[in-house]
């Protein structure tokens, strides 16, 4: 008999738009995994690895989570993002790759660079979301250069694109370092958000436009950056704070 090694989630929604980076406004769904080795100071996704959602946490099959994306997904989508936590975490993400892989399903995956699994080589849009001084986390970059160099090796890299999140402008000088070395990588800033826990959604707006605004500036007039994106949290502008979108 084969075992299947379970993976466990902790929400499965969508069809949504992909509210950040490389393939923003692209419809998508998602699977988001539980845990982390991180605990980002800001994380907007805290119930992942906090155990205040402890209770939604399920174990599931690849054909689990297959069959509730169909569910609720129908035939609406070709393409998954799973994201956490950190979904990197889990070496059986594999089968649910090749299981999406094998229904003609696109899949994306959201991880911070702490981790390698060799499913990463298989993924079609890799982010990878070094964490800046705000966080509070110390990113381990040599880890993050084997990463990147393991995928260059592997004719990988036009599938991987990196995004940082910025609330200040030791980030934004952190964001500059990490550019300067992988310069033929994608590289997306994202506005960070303060007000994680904000239920006024013009409020909310209002001040992520603010600092977009900000970070928009930063960029222009910087004479390094110059082949790169800035992006706010598209979802975040449309629904705010709300979970599930
Ligand atoms: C919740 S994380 C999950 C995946 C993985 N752990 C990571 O951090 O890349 C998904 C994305 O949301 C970003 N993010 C988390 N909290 C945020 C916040 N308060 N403002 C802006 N982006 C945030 C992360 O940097 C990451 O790019
Ligand atoms: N719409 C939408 N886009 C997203 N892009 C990355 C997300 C994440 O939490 O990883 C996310 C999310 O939670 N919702
Ligand atoms: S690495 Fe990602 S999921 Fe983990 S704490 Fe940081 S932002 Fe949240
Ligand atoms: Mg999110």
């Amino acid at each position: 008999m084969v075992t299947k090694r379970l993976i466990p989630v902790i929400e499965i929604f969508g069809p949504t738009i992909q509210g950040e980076g490389m393939l923003i406004g692209r419809k998508t769904m998602f699977v988001r995994t539980a845990g982390c080795d991180f605990s980002c100071s800001w994380c907007d996704s805290a119930f992942t690895w906090d155990g205040s959602s402890k209770k939604d946490i399920r174990l599931m099959s690849a054909e689990e989570i297959w069959c509730e994306l169909k569910q609720i997904g129908g035939n609406t989508f070709s393409h998954v993002t799973i994201s956490g936590g950190n979904p990197a975490l889990f070496p059986q993400i594999g089968e649910l790759i090749h299981f999406l892989h094998n229904h003609n399903i696109l899949v994306g995956i959201e991880t911070q660079g702490s981790r390698y699994q060799p499913w990463f080589l298989e993924v079609d849009d890799l982010t990878i979301s070094p964490k800046p001084p705000s966080s509070n986390m110390k990113q381990d970059l040599e880890f993050l250069d084997d990463i990147l160099k393991n995928l260059e090796e592997h004719n990988r890299l036009k599938h991987v694109n990196l995004k940082i999140v910025i609330f200040d402008e030791q980030d934004f000088h952190y964001a500059k370092k990490i550019y300067q070395k992988y310069s033929q990588i994608p590289f997306y800033l994202q506005v960070g958000n303060p007000l994680i826990t904000e239920q006024n959604d013009a409020v909310l707006a209002q001040q992520l436009l603010k600092r977009y605004n900000w970070l928009i500036n930063m960029v222009m007039h910087d004479e390094v950056l110059k082949d790169i994106r800035v992006l706010p949290q598209l979802h975040t502008l449309v629904w705010g704070n709300k979970r599930g979108v």
